[in-house]
């Protein structure tokens, strides 16, 4: 850095700010901002960046900028962006910027043309352009490429990986409507596993890894979706601002009056599952004109539509029955689908009290009559058995004069509750993974040469509370990170030496600590959550104090009141802690931990959906009953753990023959970002 020459310095909102150098201490630098003249202020040496001649000007690549660094890099991409231009290269990989707008003709179909055989860096930037070189390398190297996208909550992940498959199969399809159905897919599996979060008013809530299948002549024959971990707790709670998932909201304001009656459908605040989140439809002030009174909430009513320019509840229901049709779903499926969510939302609506028995007990209210009722006569199951499975719970002795004798346990209030909420994590949570399934069969194909895949996973996420939905998401993300370090930082460098290249060694976070801290059998989080559930009297206090205990000192754990945050400064030390990400440090509030790490159904209930009188349940729930798993958790019973499951799944990142690293970032400062952040160098 040279004297008189503006630098970048850090700025508390907008990450860098201009200066000038006017004095250089041991390990701070007095800087000079360029918009006060006269005041300064004090910068580690490490955080004071050289800056480009003219910071006005903007590259396609960000190796072409004289200077790379962390400031110049995101001055680039913030002039490009300010400019609508919101791709721009790291050689190989493409980091966009949500622009939450459309930008005319940036995804045209005469854009689709272009881009079509054409070399990274010819044309502008563009997610076309990337998926154009995993088509080209496929075709060349014959080999599978995959595509992975990354960034966090609301970055425009899903809609990137959208313009992928449009963009392969316009371009490399047969024409037939295999393409097609590719594409409509998506609306189906967004129905069911999209839904309004604070950050993102459609966020993908599962992850999935989209192939597109070539045959030898590199045309389009099929493809194939795999699915992991779908966030089952939305399913029946969800925070004051967040709703389900879209499609409870589409069937209530979408569904034929015919349709409504039979379902016994009504407005999203008279079902349990929907009423402790936001209630309000997504409308245009048209659309919701069209919306009759009666299936508005009294939230609606007062405070008006949802608004989005991407969503409308009403016509997505339209728009996804068509979908429906077009992937090959007859109406008897379609009905089937829409029954089973009918039946998860009364099911919800059952409440219990206490028996005033000796047993100990509970029983189902009298006022919940009539959703038992329903939600019996949509489920295909007895009524009776329903009431009774409830509320009782039947184990098998597995020791003692009497083993295998069947025994019946009256359930307490929380804990019918629980059941009745397990139920119906299991039945959404299969109903999802049929879905998906059936998506599979619309583009089947017989063999392929080769594939191209795009992994889209649930991004980072930090809010001011955190909880266990956040703490598996961010240690994906971690593992994902992980997966790019290893691949585009380690790898490359292990290339440079082995080559003879004189290049100087590029210094990165290893975070394999943070990972171990997660994953380590025994110590790990996951593990002393896993130990916690199987305790007879589990709890989320004694839980935090374990993790505290086995990992003082850990430099990727602290506890909440050493945050700067003053919000996680209130929590207390046995009801959260702290982790420092690689993108930043969250605070996690530790309330629930034990049952949301439990998928448990018991039972009883288990048997009483695998038989019954519904073909389409039966189907559901085959196999789970006369699985070693279930018949254990009879005598046992019974935890099943909800992390381990996220353990097992970036399993899948093998999967990965070459890669092209996508990156989607909102560029809009949080503060509670700016708070968080740890710098790299601790
Ligand atoms: N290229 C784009 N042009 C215009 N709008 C966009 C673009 N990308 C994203 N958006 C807008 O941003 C919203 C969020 O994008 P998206 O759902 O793709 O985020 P995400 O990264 O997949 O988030 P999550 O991890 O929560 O699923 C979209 O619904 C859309 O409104």
């Amino acid at each position: 850095m040279e004297d008189g020459k503006p630098v970048w310095a850090p700025h508390p909102t907008d990450g860098f700010q201009l200066g000038t150098i006017v004095d250089i201490g041991a390990d701070s630098l007095t800087i000079e901002p360029l918009k006060e003249r006269g005041k300064t202020f004090l910068a580690p040496v490490n955080q004071v960046f050289p800056a480009e001649d003219d910071v006005n000007k903007h590259v396609e690549d960000n190796c072409s900028l004289m200077y790379l660094n962390e400031a110049t890099l995101l001055n680039n991409v913030r002039v490009r962006y300010s400019k609508d231009k919101i791709y721009t290269y790291v050689a190989n990989i493409l980091i966009a910027v949500n622009p939450y707008y459309d930008i005319p003709k940036l995804y045209s179909l005469d854009t689709i043309q272009q881009y079509q055989g054409r070399s990274l860096g010819t044309l502008p930037p563009h997610v076309y352009a990337l998926a154009d070189k995993a088509f080209r390398d496929m075709k060349v190297l014959k080999m599978s490429q995959s595509i992975i996208v990354s960034g966090e909550s609301g970055a425009g992940k899903t809609e990137n990986t959208k313009f992928v498959l449009r963009y392969l199969t316009t371009s490399y399809g047969t024409g037939q409507d295999i393409d097609e159905r590719i594409v409509e897919a998506n609306p189906l599996l967004e129905a069911f596993g999209n839904a309004k979060t604070v950050r993102n008013n459609n966020s993908s809530r599962f992850g999935k890894f989209v192939e597109i299948h070539f045959n030898s002549k590199n045309a389009v024959v099929g493809g194939f979706v795999s699915h992991y971990l779908l966030e089952k707790s939305r399913i029946c709670r969800q925070s004051s601002e967040e709703r389900n998932y879209h499609i409870f909201y589409r069937l209530c304001a979408g569904a034929p009056e015919d349709i409504r009656q039979k379902f016994h459908l009504s407005s999203p605040d008279s079902f349990r599952y929907l009423s402790r989140g936001c209630t309000r439809y997504f409308a245009t002030k048209d659309t919701d004109k069209q919306i009759l009174q009666n299936r508005k909430s009294a939230e609606h009513l007062k405070a008006g539509p949802l608004k989005d320019p991407l969503l409308d509840d009403q016509g997505d229901f339209s728009r996804m029955v068509v979908a429906m049709k077009k992937i090959g779903l007859d109406d008897g499926e379609k009905l089937d689908l829409f029954r089973v969510v009918a039946g998860v939302l009364h099911l919800g609506n059952i409440d219990f009290e206490e028996a005033g028995s000796t047993s100990g007990g509970c029983v189902i209210k009298n006022k919940s009559g009539q959703a038992l009722e329903h939600c019996a006569e949509l489920l295909g199951l007895d009524e009776e058995d329903l009431r009774i499975s409830l509320t009782s719970r039947v184990m098998l002795t597995t020791a003692g004069g009497a083993k295998g004798t069947v025994i019946k346990v009256p359930l307490k209030v929380e804990q019918a509750n629980n059941a009745r909420d397990a139920l119906a994590k299991a039945v959404y949570s299969r109903l999802f993974d049929h879905v998906v399934t059936r998506v599979n069969q619309c583009f089947p194909f017989d063999s392929s040469a080769n594939f191209i895949g795009v992994l889209d996973i649930a991004g980072f996420e930090y809010f001011e509370h955190n909880s266990f939905e956040q703490f598996c998401i961010n240690y994906c993300n971690e593992k994902l990170q992980q997966f790019f370090n290893e691949r585009i930082l380690k790898e490359e460098q292990e290339l440079y030496q082995k080559e003879g290249l004189g290049v100087n060694e590029v210094k990165y976070v290893d975070n394999q600590d943070c990972i171990d801290l997660v994953e380590l059998k025994l110590v790990g989080i996951l593990d002393i959550l896993d130990e916690e559930n199987r305790l007879p009297q589990p709890s989320d206090q004694h839980f935090t104090e374990t993790v505290h205990n086995k990992h003082k000192n850990h430099f990727r754990l602290t506890v909440p009141r050493k945050s700067k945050l003053t919000v996680h400064r209130n929590v207390r030390d046995d009801e959260g802690f702290i982790i420092r990400h690689f993108a930043g440090a969250v605070c996690y509030e530790t309330n629930q931990f034990v049952e949301k790490n439990n998928d448990a159904l018991h039972m009883s209930l288990e048997s009483l959906v695998s038989e019954s009188k519904d073909r389409f349940i039966r189907e559901l729930f085959e196999n789970s009953i006369n699985s070693k798993d279930a018949k254990q958790k009879a005598g046992k019973l019974s935890f099943i753990s909800v992390g381990n499951k996220f353990k097992v799944s970036p399993k899948h990142l093998c999967l990965l023959h070459c890669f092209l690293f996508l990156f989607s970032h909102s560029l809009s400062p949080s503060p509670l970002w700016d708070l968080c952040w740890i710098k790299k160098d601790g």
